[in-house]
């Protein structure tokens, strides 16, 4: 699916417009979220979610990040309430980061950015598949938690534990039985907005539900993330690192928060 796009100056997000003309639509992603100039909506349901491990299908590494990728085809991993209706399911998770921990997360705060940021990707049952759904403009609901440079985070261990398997692009190897909602913040607080994929095909076609409370991640396990490639067996390697795609254009979009 990679059509040579990637996050180097010669392939990175401000060249993606000559291939993916939606780069330049009204509702791309990520963006900067200004929490005083979000709108609390009372109306807006709590999430919720439901991950069953025994889903847990193998991690990949795609030269873009590396993922971990979820049997979809029963209702057993899914996401419903918040801003969204119907069942989504769980398809994958995968993560963006920075070279260094001033930078990595893909929507921002305040301007601020985060050293990374976890983005658990569902599509909408009410479309056959995944590839339907993502044309569609409900079609895909991502829940982005950010994370924050502090202890070691135990959570993560397991996936971490698992790269040195996949350290270049089109590497997988066997996961199971992981549950991704052990990586999810105590509190379920949210932004909401409408938005698209932050990579190639930057299709737009994803409510985005981006978390309040980040998680942490030790310098330590950082470094783990940088030492994965971009590249394959036999090219001259080029570490995985600043793989966001920077804010972009509000357009005018209304971003709503599930709490006050
Ligand atoms: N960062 S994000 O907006 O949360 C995101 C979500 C899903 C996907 C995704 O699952 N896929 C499928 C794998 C893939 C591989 C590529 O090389 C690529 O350029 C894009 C993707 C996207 C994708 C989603 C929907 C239609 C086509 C491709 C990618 C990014
Ligand atoms: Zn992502």
């Amino acid at each position: 699916m990679s059509h040579g796009w990637g996050y180097e100056p010669t392939n990175g997000p401000d060249t993606w417009a000559a291939d993916f003309p939606l780069a330049n639509g009204p509702r791309q992603s990520p963006i900067n979220i200004i929490p005083k100039e979000a709108h609390y909506d009372p109306s807006l349901k709590a999430l919720k979610i439901r991950y069953d491990p025994s889903n847990t299908k193998g991690i990949l590494n795609n030269g873009h990040s590396f993922q971990v990728d979820f049997v979809d085809d029963t209702d057993s991993s899914t996401l419903t309430g918040g801003p969204i209706s119907g069942v989504y399911r769980l398809k994958q998770f995968h993560f963006h980061w920075g070279g260094s921990d001033n930078r990595g997360s893909e929507h921002t705060l305040n301007g601020i950015k985060f050293p990374c940021e976890l983005h658990l990707v569902h599509w909408n049952t009410k479309y056959p598949s995944f590839g339907e759904a993502a044309e569609k403009p409900d079609g895909l609901a991502v829940v982005g938690v950010f994370l924050k440079i502090g202890a070691a985070n135990p959570r993560l261990q397991k996936v971490l534990d698992a790269l040195d398997a996949i350290k270049t692009k089109g590497k997988q190897t066997t996961f199971a039985n992981f549950d991704p909602k052990t990586l999810l913040p105590g509190s379920l607080d949210y932004w909401t907005y409408e938005g698209s994929l932050t990579t190639p095909p930057l299709l737009e076609s994803v409510t985005w539900i981006v978390l309040k409370e980040p998680i942490s991640i030790s310098p330590a396990q950082m470094a783990k993330f940088r030492s994965l490639l971009f590249t394959g067996d036999g090219e001259a390697p080029c570490y995985m690192v600043d793989n966001y795609r920077p804010p972009q254009p509000l357009k005018g979009r209304l971003v709503r928060a599930s709490f006050k």
